[in-house]
Formats: C-alpha cells, sequence, structure tokens
C-alpha cells in the first residue's frame, strides 16, 4: 500500500499494545509505505527506526501529523486509542476492563491517608490498591486506611473521586495519549438513584468522558456469557464483599431482585467472632480472611492461625479443620440462601420453570468460598454453574456493554427506585 503525505521522511516504527515494536510504516519523501496496517491497527507509540535522523518521532506535533495523515487515509481507526473501560467499583475489590486488552487491573478498594486530610476537601492518597492493602490493619499513627465504599455503594464522595482517579491513572497510557476515556460502570440494582447520582458526579471528577451505569448482576451475566436481552428468564446470584445480590431478568428487564447487606464481609466477621467466643483467640481481619479463603471441607484440610489468647494476653496458635470453619460460616450462608429463596418466590411461574431448568450462575469473590456451589445444589435441588471468572465477569461485562449499548439502555430503568 502507498500513499501522500505531508510529514517529514524518515522510518517509523509502530509499538502495539502487546509491546511488539514493528517497522510498519517507512515515509520516504512525501510518499508513505505501509506493510500490514488495516484500518483496525492502534498506533500507540512511534519509535525512531534506523535513518530516522532530523525528526523527534515522538514529538507530539510529528506524532499528531502521522496520525491525522494515516487516518485520513484509512489506514487507522479514527476513535480515540482509549475507548473506554468497563470498571466494577466495588466494596472489597476493584476491577478496570479495556474491551481489547481484557482486564488491565484488579487492586483493593482501599487507601491510605493522612489523617489530618480526612475531611478536608481535597484527599490526596499516599497509597491505594495493593500498595495500602498492606498496611490495613497496622496504620502507623497519623495514617488512616479508607475504604470509600461500604455495601456496593459509595460513602465518601472525596476519598471515592481520588481512589479512582489514582485507579485510572495506572491504566491510563503514557502523556500524549491521554484521552478522557468512557466507561461502563456495574453498580447494585439495589442502589438509590442518589447513590447512583453520586456515582456518576464521581466518575466525571476522576477523569471519565462519560460515564454511564449498569447494574452489576446484568454486567457479570453478560462477562458469564449470558444474554439478558433474549426472551428467556435466567437468574444469577453475585455474592461480593459487602452485597449479595440476586436477580431474575428477561428481555432486557428485571423479574425479580433480592439484595442482602450479607456477603463476604459478614462470613469473615462470623468467623472472626467464632474464633473469639469459642476458642478464645483474638485475630486481626486479614488473618481471619485468610482462614475463610483457605479452607478446603473436601480435602479435609486443616488450617494454623495465630492470634492473641483472651485469657493471657499471649500470642497463641491453633489448629482448625475446614468443617469446623465451614459451620462456624454456615447460618451466614444460609442467610443468603434465604434471600436466593425469596427472590425463586417473587418470580411468575413461567420464569420459574426456565430457571429450574436451566439453573442459577453464581459469580463474585465469595463465590469462590469452597463448598459453596454444592450447599446451594444440595438446598434447591436445581444446577448451579460457577462463574470460570468470578471476580472480573461484572468489569468484563461491562467492558463488553461499552460496544453494545442496547444492554446499557435496556437496563437503564431497572433500577429498584427507578421511576
Ligand atoms: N477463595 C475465596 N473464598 C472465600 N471468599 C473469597 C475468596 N476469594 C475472595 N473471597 C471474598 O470475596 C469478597 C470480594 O469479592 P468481590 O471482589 O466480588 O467483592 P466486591 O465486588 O468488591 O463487593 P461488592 O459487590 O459487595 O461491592 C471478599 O469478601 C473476599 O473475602
Amino acid at each position: 500500500m502507498q500513499f501522500q503525505t505531508s510529514v517529514p521522511s524518515g522510518f517509523l516504527y509502530v509499538q502495539a499494545a502487546d509491546g511488539r515494536c514493528n517497522p510498519e510504516f517507512v515515509i520516504s519523501g512525501r510518499e508513505v509505505f505501509t506493510h500490514g496496517v488495516g484500518p483496525d491497527t492502534q498506533l500507540d507509540r512511534f519509535v525512531p527506526g534506523p535513518g530516522t535522523r532530523r525528526q523527534r518521532p515522538n514529538d507530539p506535533m510529528n506524532v499528531a501529523g502521522h496520525r491525522r495523515t494515516l487516518a485520513a487515509l484509512g489506514c487507522l481507526s479514527r476513535g480515540p486509542r482509549m475507548t473506554g473501560f468497563g470498571i466494577d467499583l466495588g466494596t472489597a475489590n476493584t476491577v478496570v476492563c479495556h474491551p481489547r486488552r481484557g482486564v488491565v487491573l484488579e487492586e483493593p478498594s482501599v487507601m491510605i491517608v493522612r489523617t489530618s486530610e480526612l475531611r478536608s476537601r481535597r484527599v490526596r492518597p499516599v497509597l491505594a490498591g495493593n500498595e495500602a492493602r498492606v498496611l490495613m490493619g497496622r496504620s502507623p499513627v497519623g495514617l488512616t486506611a479508607v475504604r470509600p465504599l461500604h455495601d456496593g455503594v459509595i460513602v465518601d464522595l472525596e476519598a471515592a473521586r481520588a481512589f479512582v482517579a489514582v485507579m485510572l491513572g495506572r491504566v491510563a497510557a503514557p502523556g500524549w495519549q491521554r484521552v478522557r476515556p468512557r466507561a461502563v460502570i456495574g453498580v447494585p440494582a439495589g442502589a438509590t438513584a442518589l447513590e447512583r447520582r453520586a456515582l456518576l458526579e464521581v466518575a466525571k471528577e476522576a477523569g471519565i468522558r462519560k460515564a454511564e451505569l449498569v447494574p452489576e448482576p446484568i454486567a457479570g451475566a453478560v462477562g458469564c456469557g449470558l444474554d439478558p436481552l433474549e426472551a428467556r428468564a435466567h437468574m444469577v446470584l453475585d455474592i461480593g464483599g459487602g452485597t449479595s445480590e440476586i436477580t431474575a431478568f428477561c428481555f432486557g428487564g428485571l423479574l425479580s431482585h433480592r439484595s442482602s447487606r450479607i456477603a463476604g464481609d459478614e462470613l469473615t466477621l462470623a468467623l472472626y467472632r467464632y474464633l473469639r467466643s469459642e476458642h478464645q483467640l483474638l485475630v486481626g481481619e486479614q488473618t481471619a480472611e485468610a482462614l475463610k479463603c483457605a479452607i478446603d471441607a473436601d480435602e479435609g484440610l486443616s488450617t494454623v492461625v495465630q492470634g492473641v489468647d483472651l485469657a493471657t494476653g499471649r500470642a497463641r496458635l491453633l489448629t482448625v479443620e475446614s468443617e469446623e470453619v465451614l459451620d462456624a460460616l454456615r447460618p451466614t450462608a444460609n442467610a443468603i440462601l434465604a434471600a436466593l429463596a425469596g427472590a425463586l418466590d417473587d418470580l411468575p411461574p413461567q420464569a420459574a420453570d426456565d430457571i429450574l431448568t436451566d439453573g442459577v450462575t453464581v459469580f463474585g469473590g465469595s463465590s469462590l468460598l469452597r463448598g459453596f456451589g454444592k450447599i446451594v445444589e444440595a438446598a434447591f435441588a436445581f444446577p448451579v454453574r460457577m462463574a470460570d471468572r468470578p471476580l472480573s465477569c461484572v468489569a468484563e461485562g461491562a467492558a463488553r456493554c461499552l460496544k453494545d449499548p442496547d444492554v446499557v439502555r435496556a437496563y437503564e430503568d431497572a433500577f429498584l427506585d427507578a421511576g
């Protein structure tokens, strides 16, 4: 392929998103020769090739010139390089997914801020995400760990803005390519209009050009390969850190929905209380969570936990069997099953028939609790499908909704308090 250009002569290498560097453009005089460049080629970065002397290929002016010329000739996609993201801003974890690159960020929704800045109008996190998690439960004087979300919704607008801005900064392209991205963001189907507006405001202030909301259960369903627009009823169970949502939907609308504030955090708390009351052992939040994630009743696994003996105040080790941990968690898990039973009761008979045949799809981090699928199957006697990527399917589904706005449009009035 050969065409005319007005940019300076030289060799240009195009560095693609996967890091490969190909000599795809050779500019000679006013002619550009391209090799293997199609309309979908994403121009990520120009780097100098041999023979490139006078021009500075990474100079923004040059790059803009090359981009304009090549785009005008139909050799490049014209839209901004960073089309947008699917975002799952969760109580426990934040996941960002790019439509082409897949999951680009998966970090805990926590940050460390200076205590003196806590009530100020501009919060600047000292640490955020993975780095901040390390300091959870051990922040020194003057620093405080902050979670911007509780029960799936924003509780601190300024903290949430600062957190989202840091996370976007981590996935954004280098300087000259930075374009304010679009985003489809998952939000609990039970979030109020005020909570949804707060999320949109936070997204805008954090640098998102256009944010749209999609109910998390619908985004998760799309991420698991279900079609929420088809005329067959589906039911999903999303058990995250702060909320469990059970949602049945069909043909662009909700059929039934139950939400419970009993989810992963409550399971961790139940375990903490059990160790305290039954074994007189005081453990940290992270220790209780690690124990919850480590159990495997099928394998008869036992785990050693370290804590402080309540009677003596000294450190003590305790060995607990997985079966015992599962028994301690059972009353909390049963509360989630009660919400599932309620959502099934609310269904019209024909929709219930679809769901009893196809079963329920389960996702969210807490669905990783070993043996949870079997507990659901034993209680309801219908098939239970565990998601392949339970922690990221909401963000993946939201990223797919960027390309398929019909889903967002169909469900924009599906929120429970939508007028
Ligand atoms: N292997 C595991 N076993 C049991 N629980 C797990 C496991 N891995 C993660 N979890 C739990 O999953 C929860 C986090 O899940 P997830 O990231 O889906 O929540 P979230 O989307 O941030 O929360 P929400 O949807 O409530 O806003 C935590 O409570 C964590 O303890």
